[in-house]
């Protein structure tokens, strides 16, 4: 998987996009990087920019309600992709693997109460859109259709119920050893459906011409069919 293309390059326009956005546990993480692997195209997990940014915000001990405090922190946190070889992308904040922490419902939710910060999202866009280089970008996120790739050629707005939603989270967690109720989750996920939808800025939404993918019911392989059919009909 290409996860960081020459992060300082310029972007390429000529470059194809496929945005891929949706609802927390509607599978875009999982569906990007199975696509982007298929097609040999870069892929850009820009939840995790803001994951990372909240990560930091706790080792430096900031208070999520000073704005400007978070924007510096925006600024001066390096944020690294690596492909760990198996497919999976280990994110490196500020030089250390942050992976496992970046996964967790806590920095799920301080990166959604950051993501909400106008200054922030300005801060990140030019480091999302250096991802769109040749031979094509998956970019993965709440808006990569409507503000940070318009343009973008096929874009894809993922959903599923918030049950089954909450039951896929539960079962990642339960893997990972991570102790979770399935009510305190579907609590979490619809708090940070109802934050990030409600949002002024880039608010989660489809673009109009998103193609809609319902997801509930529907195996991954399934899925991942579905949006290669639309990037190759
Ligand atoms: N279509 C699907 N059917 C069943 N499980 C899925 C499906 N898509 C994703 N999952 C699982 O749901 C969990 C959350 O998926 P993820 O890709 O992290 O979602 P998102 O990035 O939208 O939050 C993962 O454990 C993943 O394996
Ligand atoms: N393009 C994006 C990506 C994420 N965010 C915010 C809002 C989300 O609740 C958090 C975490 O996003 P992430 O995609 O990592 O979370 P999920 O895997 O969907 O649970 O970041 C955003 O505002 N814009």
């Amino acid at each position: 998987m290409n996860t960081d293309p020459r992060p300082s390059a310029a972007p390429d326009f000529s470059a194809p996009v496929l945005a891929i956005d949706g609802p927390s546990g509607s599978g875009k993480g999982t569906i990007s990087r199975l696509v982007a692997q298929r097609l040999g195209w870069h892929y850009l997990d820009s939840g995790a920019l803001y994951r990372a940014v909240g990560v930091a915000a706790g080792w430096a001990d900031l208070d999520l309600d000073d704005h400007g405090a978070l924007v510096r922190c925006t600024f001066d946190t390096e944020v690294g992709f690596r492909d760990d070889g198996r497919g999976e992308l280990r994110v490196l904040v500020n030089g250390t693997d942050a992976t496992d922490e970046l996964r967790t419902e806590t920095a799920g939710a301080a990166a959604s109460a950051i993501a909400a910060i106008p200054e922030v999202r300005a801060a990140l866009k030019d480091r999302q859109r250096r991802f769109r280089q040749l031979p094509g970008l998956v970019a993965d996120g709440r808006d990569m259709g409507t503000v940070i790739f318009p343009d973008a050629r096929f874009k894809v707005f993922l959903t599923a119920s918030a049950e089954e939603r909450a039951q896929r989270r539960y079962k990642q967690l339960n893997d990972k050893g991570v102790s979770v109720t399935l009510d305190g989750l579907l609590r979490e996920i619809l708090a940070r459906d109802a934050r990030d939808a409600q949002r002024a800025v880039a608010p989660l939404r489809p673009a109009e011409d998103a193609v809609h993918i319902d997801t509930t019911g529907v195996g991954i392989e399934d899925v991942v069919e579905r949006v290669l059919e639309i990037v190759n009909p």
